[in-house]
């Protein structure tokens, strides 16, 4: 079956080295071809979904997740539906449809979107892409590790993610201990507002957000997926929060330190860096001493320069 991610760069980031006082690198997934790490994933589910003898993929979704499947469905040559909530951008919109999929916006947050998707999947050959929850998108995101592990010249001290529905831990997670990395420890970064997974840390339990209230839209599912908290119980993973204003001020540091744009849903993984975050809990006694750490770049598609713009006059970094 033919990849339909590329293998991205793995760098050293010297201005965050400098920070750490030891080798920070970065996994580009913002440089894939439909702009985010989603597309190892979903491309997965939807090629393994054809292969099960679907004909139509739907998938809701805060927009890269959508615009992953729909660039996998151009390649695949197969019809796709896209759902998204109000609140995704109209021209993120607009790129669904450049990429030839059919869009329908659908309630004020993610988890109108996919109950509407789950409705029209119900159709005869319809395949139902989730965005975060299901073991074929797991699979496919384990590929960030397995190439990590080539690339890195040897285990690296910690690796940092992003959550949102867990998708992204999940199957870094399983990438990890498929290499051998089961005591490295990871760090589930959320944005206040969208943190779902903490929330569900904090409880012992599953815990549904009754609202997304961080300008990280793309981290927005109010209830984070089984299998994302059943990884607490045998991985050392540590879970932090930082503000909306932590991680736009981290996007903007990025674009100054390597020129790359990215969403705030990719600057709450960045944050814990820019926020001296291992510092603090070593101080704490939360973490031991680090030889290296490896920030997965989840990138994402709803920013731009405008858009930073208006984030940092919202929240007072102007
Ligand atoms: C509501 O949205 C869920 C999903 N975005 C998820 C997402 C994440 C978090 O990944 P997850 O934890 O959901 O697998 C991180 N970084 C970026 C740039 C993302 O777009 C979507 O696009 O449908």
């Amino acid at each position: 079956m033919e990849l339909l991610h590329i293998k991205t760069p793995l760098l050293e980031s010297h201005a965050m080295t400098k920070l750490t006082g030891f080798p920070v690198y970065l996994k580009l997934e913002n440089v894939q071809p439909p702009g985010s790490f989603k597309i190892r994933g979903i491309g997965n589910l939807c090629q393994k979904a054809m292969q099960r003898g679907c004909n139509h993929m739907v998938c809701s979704s805060g927009g890269n997740a959508g615009l992953a499947a729909a660039y996998a469905a151009k390649k695949l040559k197969i019809p796709c539906s896209v759902i998204v909530p109000g609140s995704t951008p109209m021209f993120i919109v607009e790129r669904l449809r450049e990429e030839g999929a059919t869009v329908e916006i659908c309630g004020s947050s993610w988890d109108d979107a996919d109950a509407r998707t789950l409705t029209l999947a119900k159709q005869p050959g319809y395949a139902y892409i989730p965005p975060f929850n299901h073991p074929d998108i797991w699979e496919g995101v384990a590929s960030v590790i397995h190439e990590s592990a080539e690339q890195l010249p040897e285990k690296p001290g910690i690796v940092v993610v992003s959550v949102g529905g867990g998708g992204l831990l999940s199957g870094v997670l399983q990438g990890m201990h498929n290499v051998g990395w089961t005591d490295v420890p990871v760090v589930a970064m959320e944005t206040k507002g969208a943190d779902s997974f903490n929330a569900s840390v904090q409880a012992g339990e599953l815990v549904t957000l009754d609202a997304i209230t961080s300008v990280a839209k793309c981290l927005g599912a109010r209830r984070v997926a089984a299998n994302a908290l059943e990884w607490t119980k045998n991985h050392t993973i540590i879970s932090h929060a930082c503000t909306d204003k932590e991680a736009v001020l981290a996007c903007d540091k990025f674009a100054d330190d390597h020129r790359m744009l990215v969403e705030p849903a990719c600057g709450a993984a960045l944050a814990c860096v820019y926020e001296r975050l291992f510092k603090v809990w070593q101080e704490q006694g939360k973490l031991g001493e680090l030889k290296s750490a490896l920030v997965i770049v989840c990138g994402g598609n709803l920013v731009s320069l405008k858009a930073m713009k208006e984030w940092k006059d919202q929240l007072g970094l102007s």
